[in-house]
């Protein structure tokens, strides 16, 4: 397959960016396509576009990228306003349309009675907090004794927008999923792509599956590119999470976002294989595969010798806009759900919600005691 214009993938078939839908409390528009007709990867070829155009697409990114993940200050100023009330009585509308997993705990243990559950966990806003440094999002002792106690009682994976080095327990797939580490399965390869057989940290014999392992080099050189054409922009901060690339800007001046996502889509231009997503305070650039967070739920299901069984229960839990991938997969299926972390009203495909990582602790913790006494 030739990289550099992206013919003759057989993987290539995404065609725009995931973006999730705004969130019902903000206004902004959501690009319907990306910014620039150079990051494009359909076979066909686009004609670029006019100006004006161009410019109402890089408004959207940039309406998106201001309401995307409020900032600490105006969680702040909110607690103090009056505000508040309201955006109180916003969620608990919402509460109507996404239950809180924690309240509604009986119908979902009445579900999972019979059934065996799979516990798929993203990390960054699920089990650590939202920090400015992602070097400082670590999860707290509490945190990590409930998951690896829940992870002694249930099948249970992290998939992650991070590398997977970053995180070296349970069953892990980083880089949103392009990098997993699982079990042994029965089968060598899936869509065409092999395993490869390795060890764990503990020296135990997993597999690794890595679709997107072509794209390393061209990862690499993008990498460096980034971080050259951002490193001017106080704030902006590179992360390499080896199949994909983060352009941090929660720490730049707003008046520099749009330098920033300039810097970035130009870049890009010259990597049509390569998408632009954006998560929370973050642009993320990957590979363009046929593979997400959804993706690599069905995997490890696989992986785990679930996925053919009619009793299993999976439950993904993830706060961001690629999670929804996952969340999807599992309505589609109609086999588990997807609980959604949030603190403000979210359009999402995930069933429950769960307001921040605190709560996420918590619902480990009753899983973990329903589970416990249940046998
Ligand atoms: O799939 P995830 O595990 O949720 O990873 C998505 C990105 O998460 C991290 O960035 C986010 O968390 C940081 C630390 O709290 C925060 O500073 C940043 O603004 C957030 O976007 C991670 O650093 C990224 O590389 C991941 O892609």
């Amino acid at each position: 397959m030739d990289l550099k214009t992206g013919l003759n993938s057989p993987v290539i078939a995404d065609h725009l960016p995931t973006l999730a839908l705004p969130a019902a409390v903000m206004t902004f528009t959501t690009p319907t396509s990306f910014p620039s007709p150079g990051l494009c990867l359909n076979t066909t070829k686009k004609i670029p576009l006019p100006g004006k155009i161009e410019e109402v697409r890089a408004a959207g990114w940039l309406d998106l990228m201001k309401a995307s993940s409020p900032t600490r200050k105006r969680q702040i100023k909110d607690v103090i306003c009056d505000a508040q009330s309201d955006l109180d009585l916003q969620y608990c509308n919402w509460t109507v349309n996404y239950p809180s997993a924690l309240i509604s705990f009986e119908a979902i243990s009445d579900l999972a009675g019979s059934k065996r559950l799979a516990l798929f966990l993203d990390y960054d806003g699920t089990l650590s907090p939202i920090v400015d440094n992602p070097e400082n999002a670590l999860m707290s002792d509490e945190m990590r004794a409930a998951v690896r106690h829940a992870a002694s009682l249930f099948p249970t994976a992290i998939i992650s927008g991070r590398s997977r080095d970053k995180l070296n327990e349970l069953y892990y797939a980083g880089s949103h999923g392009m990098d997993i580490m699982g079990p042994v399965r029965k089968t060598t390869d899936s869509n065409g792509v092999e395993c490869i057989r390795s060890t764990d940290v503990h020296g135990k014999e997993v597999n690794l599956f890595q679709p997107a392992s072509e794209f390393l080099p061209m990862i690499t050189e993008v990498y460096e590119k980034l971080g050259e054409s951002v490193k001017d922009i106080d704030g902006a901060r590179m992360e390499d999470n080896k199949f994909c690339v983060s352009v941090h800007y929660r720490n730049v001046a707003e008046d520099d976002y749009k330098k920033v996502f300039h810097r970035v889509t130009a870049v890009l231009e010259g990597y049509p294989c390569l998408r632009l997503t954006h998560g929370r305070k973050v642009f993320e650039v990957r590979p363009v595969i046929d593979w997400n967070k959804g993706k690599a739920v069905e995997f490890l299901l696989e992986s785990l010798g679930l996925s053919e069984s009619e009793d299993v229960l999976p439950i993904y839990v993830g706060d961001d806009r690629t999670d929804e991938d996952a969340f999807k997969v599992l309505k589609a299926s109609n086999r588990g759900f997807g609980i959604l972390v949030s603190s403000i009203p979210k359009e999402s495909d995930a069933f429950y919600s769960l307001r921040d990582p605190a709560e996420v602790m918590e619902f480990l913790r009753m899983l973990a005691a329903w589970k416990e006494q249940s046998t």
